[in-house]
């Protein structure tokens, strides 16, 4: 597909979740499954091996095998896509590019390499050697709060300054004044903050998300995209109930421990719009499904903005 730009990139991005099996494989006639749901919605776009597509956990067949199926499934529909190829190991992460570029996707996705932090020098050589591997396809950086070397805002414009192949970063978002900053120094690269937080962000200038939203609802996602043109007010009265909503069913999880993949998937299973389950792989703990099945009355009584496909069909039928 066409490479991203800065301009380009924006709005909502639906991952790939991975359905996992007892055994703690992965059920690919499952993932085949999702990804026919997901192309059929219209989001902006798809992508695969974020923190929600439990990358740090896959093997490299693994990871080749869902970028092959990503790929193929976007090509066909025209859907823009990206590739996270982001390892722990710089090395890893670069050899993860060079075959991620292969597939030509609109961007491709990084973090910065964990375990020791990178000096400042460190973080734009390390930028430099991907963007090159990636050439002509560019990058996004996913710099989120849990990142072993958070960026300090003043480094982006020396890394579009040095590596202009940047045209992206993903990161949770903040108050006014965090937008204020960002405005200064990121300027010209394209913000991705925290899918519950976007018709805020938008606001401030934020381009997009990689969206919780998405998982919880894709299309309900797109739904309250839209409304964030034609009716502000309205989606900022969704946002303030996602947040609400979060704040009961989420939160109290998040606090009891579950890492950010087990909640994207436990808010997919929410949703219900494909067969993933809320398993993740170990060791990380997985939120019990039942859960998820007890409260999708609740979430589409408080949120009917967010289930568009509900309207005009009956409760039982949902
Ligand atoms: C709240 C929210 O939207 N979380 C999303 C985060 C943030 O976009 C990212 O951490 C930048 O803050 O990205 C993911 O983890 C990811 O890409 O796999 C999906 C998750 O749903």
């Amino acid at each position: 597909m066409e490479t991203l730009t800065s301009d380009t990139l924006g709005g909502t991005w639906g991952t790939v979740l991975l359905p996992i099996r007892d055994d703690e494989s992965i059920d690919w006639a499952r993932l085949e499954a999702e990804l026919d749901a997901l192309v059929a919605v219209g989001l902006d776009g798809l992508y695969a091996h974020g923190t929600a597509g439990e990358f740090h956990t896959l093997g490299e067949d693994e990871f080749d095998r869902v970028n092959a199926l990503l790929a193929e499934r976007c090509e066909r529909h025209g859907l823009p896509f990206q590739i996270g190829a982001a390892h722990m190991s710089a090395q890893t992460c670069l050899a993860r590019v060079a075959r991620g570029r292969a597939l030509r996707p609109g961007a491709i996705q990084v973090t910065l390499p964990d375990w020791l932090p990178l000096s400042r020098g460190e973080v734009v050589s390390f930028l430099s050697r991907v963007a090159a591997a990636a050439d002509p396809v560019p990058l996004v950086l996913y710099n989120p709060p849990h990142a072993k070397t958070q960026v300090p805002a003043d480094l982006y414009p020396m890394i579009r300054r040095e590596v202009p192949a940047v045209i992206g970063i993903k990161v949770a978002g903040g108050d006014a004044r965090w937008y204020a900053e960002m405005r200064r120094h990121a300027a010209g690269l394209a913000v991705f903050v925290a899918g519950h937080d976007l018709a805020t962000g938008r606001r401030h200038g934020a381009a997009g998300s990689y969206s919780n939203i998405a998982a919880l609802s894709p299309a309900g996602a797109m739904a309250w995209q839209r409304m964030m043109v034609a009716r502000p007010d309205a989606a900022l009265d969704v946002e303030r109930r996602i947040h609400e909503f979060f704040a009961a069913h989420v939160r109290p999880l998040q606090r009891g421990g579950y890492a950010s993949a087990a909640l994207d998937k436990f808010l997919a299973h929410l949703g219900g719009w494909a067969d993933i389950g809320t398993r993740v792989r170990w060791p990380y703990d997985s939120v019990d499904a039942s859960l998820a099945v007890r409260l999708r009355p609740l979430a589409r009584a408080r949120l009917p903005e967010l289930f568009p496909q509900d309207v005009g069909r009956p409760a039982a039928a949902r």
